[in-house]
């Protein structure tokens, strides 16, 4: 199994290529399943959750083609992929497919407004807290479907006729539920219109798509989504937006590590909150022609508090790595999660490296050291895993983590993108 070893103690210079985001890719290839025509979606991230998600698409039937070929793997960077899904062969979701992935489950909503119906697992996914389905289930039974549990399945049926067009509002605010709604009344009968819908960049990059492919999506990016349902949808052409979560765990790394990084090819206003955040303990940041600059040299890191919010709040996937990045600052810290109940598991982690950090319920309260000496340590989820490196780099000696196919399902080529940049950062393949 691959670790990673980091020697820490080098600041970051130069220039990281932000990669397309996992968050956008995994919804918008599930819409492939919407159509019969090619979607191509260009600046697809190369991760373990999106070869997860290629195996997925495959068993329903999406026919997958990498940059013209017709192969499932290749080296690059980020690349354009074509997803066409002529008929959908199976409804089914099985277990072993969905289990290892909560993004998986969402297929339910295209399978069940093209083909009328949908047997899908019980997800799985970060384990960070229960996770429930239930904002799936009642936003989809809006339409008129009839959903059964069902020996760790669902069983979802769209009436006769297919879904139909409905007002529902969400009592808590859910991406993935706000993205199966979008999917399933692209395609339903009438008009739908969610409240209380997410508002992350990803839930509008999924409609942009969608109305590329046909679709009539307005308010994508506030919190009333109207949905005008339409017969079919065609093929599209469309760019996956940048990875905030990306951005933000490079500005964080650059602000613990020190140094003068420029992240291309990302937006600013993907991530305003944390930016802001980062400003605040001490890093500059400013826009460049492409991307951001994140500069810290010499200077403490200070303290700031922060709660997790849905967006535009401080993002739940940031906050273990701003976690690491307060280990290190000249005063007391306080970090609420209020997403998820169990999302706290790099605590534990952090402090085999000298941190110092309590928890009281959903709060943890992290009093700043001087000096964080690298340790072995194990990745418990993707976030927390990058949270390790982060503080690796500002740790004296080597640090070795442990479990770092956490970290493969949502950082492309992370090593390489450090190393470049005057890290010492290495895969250990035993
Ligand atoms: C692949 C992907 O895009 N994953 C992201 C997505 O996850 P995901 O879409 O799973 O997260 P949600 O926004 O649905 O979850 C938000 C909260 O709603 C709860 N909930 C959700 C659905 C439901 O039916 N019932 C319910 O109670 C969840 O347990 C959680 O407490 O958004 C999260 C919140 O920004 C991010 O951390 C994940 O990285
Ligand atoms: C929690 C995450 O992913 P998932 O929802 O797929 O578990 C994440 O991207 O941080």
């Amino acid at each position: 199994m691959d670790r990673i070893r980091i020697i820490g103690g080098n600041p970051l210079n130069g220039v990281i290529p932000i990669s397309g985001a996992k968050n956008a890719a995994l919804p918008l290839m599930i819409a492939s399943l919407l159509t019969s025509d090619t979607l191509t979606l260009e600046n697809v991230p190369h991760l373990a959750d999106v070869e997860q998600l290629v195996r997925i698409l495959g068993n329903h039937g999406v026919d997958i083609a990498v940059n013209g070929r017709r192969e499932r793997q290749t080296d690059g960077y980020s690349r354009t992929i074509h997803f066409t899904c002529r008929t959908i062969a199976d409804t089914t979701a099985p277990y072993d497919l969905v289990s290892k992935m909560r993004a998986s489950f969402w297929v339910i909503g295209p399978l069940l407004a093209r083909e009328g119906k949908a047997r899908v697992s019980l997800p799985g996914g970060c384990a960070i807290g229960t996770r429930p389905v239930d904002l799936f289930i009642e936003g989809l039974q809006a339409l008129g479907a009839t959903m059964e549990i069902d020996g760790g399945y669902i069983n979802a049926t769209a009436p006769k006729g297919g879904l139909i067009g409905t007002r529902y509002t969400f009592p808590k605010v859910s991406v993935g539920a706000s993205h199966v709604m979008m999917m399933a009344a692209s395609l339903a009968r009438g008009t739908t219109v969610i409240g209380n819908a997410a508002r992350e960049p990803e839930v509008v990059d999924l409609a942009n798509c969608l109305n590329a492919m046909g679709a009539k999506i307005t308010g994508a990016g506030t919190q009333t989504i109207t949905i005008e349902g339409v017969t079919s949808l065609s093929g599209a052409r469309h760019r996956v937006l940048p990875d905030r979560i990306e951005t933000g765990t490079y500005a964080m790394a650059v602000a613990m590590a020190g140094g003068d990084v420029v992240l291309e090819g990302t937006r600013a206003d993907l991530l305003e909150t944390a930016l802001e955040t980062i400003r605040r303990s001490g890093a500059e940041i400013t826009d460049t022609a492409d991307g951001i600059r994140v500069v810290r040299n010499g200077g403490g890191i200070k303290p700031v508090d922060i709660v997790t919010d849905p967006f535009p709040g401080f993002p739940t996937d940031l906050q273990a790595q701003f976690m690491a990045l307060m280990t290190k600052s000249s005063g007391v810290s306080h970090i609420t999660e209020t997403i998820f109940e169990n999302r706290f598991m790099h605590v534990q982690e952090l402090a085999r490296l000298g941190a110092k950090i309590s928890l009281s319920g959903q709060t943890a309260k992290i009093e700043g050291v001087q000096r964080l000496r690298g340790a072995p340590v194990m990745a418990t989820d993707l976030r927390a895993s990058v949270s390790l490196v982060i503080a690796g780099l500002a740790a004296e000696g080597e640090t070795m983590v442990s479990r770092v196919y956490h970290l493969d399902r949502g950082f492309e080529r992370l090593e390489e993108k450090l190393t470049r940049c005057g890290a010492i950062v290495e895969r250990v393949s035993d």
